[in-house]
């Protein structure tokens, strides 16, 4: 039986069979702004993102995805606390059962309903598997959805849903130009970090902004018509996909922002 998110294949287990989740640098952590240190080499991130690379949305049975054509460099991260240039290669949220749950990620303790992860690969390496086992490999983008007015931008992925309610269902998805779900704000906090679902690859340069999108709680429902199982099977709605914040140890958090 592969790992999940239940009792018996969840985040407690996957140690199991991926010893890698009791390492140095695991993710999510809990992020507290006042032991986070202000670091002033910080540059602001550089997103650039083109629509024409967007290809396709998937249920892959652990969340829904919007994978990009990576060819080329045309939808890129630079700057912030990298170096070099990481391309776009998908994007994914994780979410709750209910609005009090379902971020990764959280703030003092603070649980935000969602969590959007936006998956670069550095291209020092010739291609996203390549880079994801590599300690500079990966650079995520973590954006929190709070409960607030209906997101116009989110809405054109759940009106997806529908045709991709099942595991291993996938449908052509094109023209969405992700930054239209970044906040307007860019302050990000940045740490060392992993995967943060098996393999759990201590391979991802963390970048958490601190200022969370608006979603409301009809398309916070939505997200949990999603199902883990596939077609035929018992019905298994896809909700508490996340992963509880993992020990620190020696690692330090910098913020971008005062
Ligand atoms: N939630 S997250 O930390 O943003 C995250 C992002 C990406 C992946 C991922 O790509 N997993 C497959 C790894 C792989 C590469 N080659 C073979 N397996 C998992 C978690
Ligand atoms: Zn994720």
């Amino acid at each position: 039986m592969s790992w999940g998110y239940k009792p018996n294949n969840g985040p407690q287990k996957w140690v199991e069979n991926f010893p890698i989740a009791d390492g140095v640098r695991q993710s999510p952590i809990d992020i507290v702004p006042g032991q986070a240190s202000y670091d002033a080499g910080l540059k602001p991130l550089t997103l650039k993102y083109d629509p024409s690379t967007c290809l396709d949305i998937l249920n892959n049975g652990h969340s829904v995805q919007v994978t990009f054509a990576d060819d080329t460099d045309s939808s890129s991260l630079t700057d912030g606390p990298i170096s070099g240039l990481y391309r776009l290669k998908q994007f994914h949220f994780h979410w709750g059962a209910s609005d009090s749950k379902g971020s990764e990620h959280t703030v003092a303790g603070t649980k935000y309903p969602a969590e959007l992860h936006l998956v670069h690969w550095n291209t020092k390496y010739t291609s996203f598997s390549e880079a994801a086992s590599k300690p500079d490999g990966l650079a995520v983008v973590g954006v929190f959805l709070k409960i607030g007015g209906e997101n116009p931008n989110l809405q054109k992925l759940l009106d997806a849903f529908d045709t991709i309610k099942s595991k291993g269902k996938q449908t052509s998805f094109e023209n969405f130009d992700p930054s239209t779900l970044l906040p307007g704000c860019l302050d990000y906090w940045t740490y060392d970090g992993s995967l943060t679902t098996p393999p759990l690859y201590e391979s991802v340069t963390w970048i958490v902004c601190k200022e969370p999108i608006s979603t409301s709680s009809a398309q916070m429902a939505k997200f949990r018509t999603l199902l883990f199982s596939a077609d035929g099977a018992a019905q298994d709605c896809m909700v508490d996909n996340y992963r509880p914040p993992q020990p620190l140890k020696d690692r330090t958090v910098r913020a971008s922002f005062k």
